[in-house]
């Protein structure tokens, strides 16, 4: 077992300015070498599996590389946990780096977004670092400008935010943990402007998506913008007149924005939950509870997403979440292996959550269990692994 890590300069992005782009940096490949059981299927066939394990809010995640189709692919379950000794260290959730500094987190958006409450609330003393774009967030951790990343994943009104889905597996960074936050949105406009005389309301798409209902009554114009503190900051610099802005009452103080509505999402109940991402995984363990990430494709057939699922359901291992979604570098399959069927079907990336350590036997024996569903449907469809 060797590690090693390479570190690219710092770069120390204006406080008070999202960053925008991240140079590209000629670096090595930043790679923790463990002493995995390495599986080597071809990808392209079939199921791969991507763990990651949440602690208390986590998932350690190991997506696999989607951009190289046709190469073998590790698949690293619990082999970790024999030498633990030799791991990185847990992730600390204090907001404390190593030497009592703060660490740095990247969230969307600028300050007084949705976002950066989350990183507050997942890392309590951080230093929250806006980026202005999902993929800006990403790259912000990977090339060491900051520690971890808090990005949203799901929204109990508006869903799943399936652009960070297809980040997850587009880059190497590792699921460490989870926060829920209470997203109540408000109308914000500059002081002496009424409801009555606003014509447009800017917001995030998923912001605006929560207030579908009040905002139709309204009659207002929507217009997306990147983020809901993003707008109320356009809103005040242009001093507009005619339109608002759908963010949080703090965006409002910090833009000095007047709060025509407060809780104009269509429930009140409006919860986003969050993911904490880091470059190192944490340790599973048996300890506390914990859940799992992972994401596989499966061949074209009928029942095998239930034979799939039914790995977990027949050990009592509680799902929280699946996704699907389609795989962007070869979306359609033919029906036969020679490629000349007509009939062509999406291909699918399946993420499911469930509620287990892998470091659970259980758990390990539902995601080998896994595994051989994709050998025996090797078998049966006579196509290579
Ligand atoms: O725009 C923001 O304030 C964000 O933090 C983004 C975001 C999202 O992408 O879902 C976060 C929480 C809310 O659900 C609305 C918007």
């Amino acid at each position: 077992m060797a590690t090693m890590l390479y570190f690219p300069p710092i770069i120390n992005p204006l406080s008070d300015k999202p960053i925008s782009k991240i140079p590209s940096f000629d670096q090595n490949v930043i790679e923790i070498i463990k002493t995995p059981l390495k599986i080597s299927i071809k990808r392209h066939t079939k199921l791969y599996v991507k763990g990651s394990n949440q602690g208390v809010s986590p998932i350690e995640d190991k997506l696999y590389d989607d951009d190289n189709e046709n190469e073998d692919v590790d698949l690293e379950l619990q082999s970790k946990f024999q030498d633990c000794q030799s791991l990185p260290k847990p992730l600390s959730a204090s907001g404390l780096g190593d030497h009592g500094s703060p660490i740095r987190v990247a969230y969307q958006g600028c300050p007084g977004a949705y976002s950066e409450s989350a990183a507050a609330k997942a890392y309590p003393n951080c230093e929250a670092v806006p980026c202005e774009q999902f993929d800006t967030v990403f790259d912000a951790v990977s090339q060491w400008i900051v520690d971890r990343a808090v990005l949203p994943i799901e929204n109990s009104l508006g869903g799943s935010i399936h652009r960070n889905y297809d980040l997850l597996i587009r880059h190497k960074l590792h699921i460490v943990g989870e926060v829920t936050l209470a997203i109540r949105h408000c109308l914000l406009a500059n002081h002496g402007v009424t409801l009555e005389g606003l014509t447009r309301v800017l917001s995030h798409p998923q912001a605006l998506a929560q207030c579908e209902n009040t905002l139709t009554k309204w009659g207002v114009v929507r217009e997306a913008v990147d983020d809901t503190a993003g707008a109320a900051q356009f809103v005040s610099i242009h001093k507009l007149q005619d339109a608002g802005a759908v963010a949080s009452a703090g965006a409002a103080s910090i833009y000095g924005l007047n709060i025509l509505a407060r809780d104009i999402q269509d429930d009140s109940d409006n919860v986003t939950r969050f993911l904490m991402l880091a470059r190192q995984p944490i340790i599973p363990g048996t300890d506390r509870p914990f859940k799992t990430s992972i994401v596989f494709s499966l061949e074209e057939g009928p029942g095998v997403l239930f034979k799939a699922l039914a790995v977990f359901a027949m050990r009592q291992i509680n799902l929280t979440k699946i996704e699907s979604r389609p795989r962007r570098k070869q979306p359609l399959r033919t029906s036969d292996e020679s490629g000349n069927g007509s009939l062509k079907y999406f291909d699918y990336l399946f993420y499911v959550d469930f509620e287990a350590s892998t470091a659970d036997s259980n758990a390990q024996n539902a995601l080998g269990h896994l595994k051989n569903l994709s050998i025996d449907t090797d078998k049966r469809t006579g196509r290579f692994v």
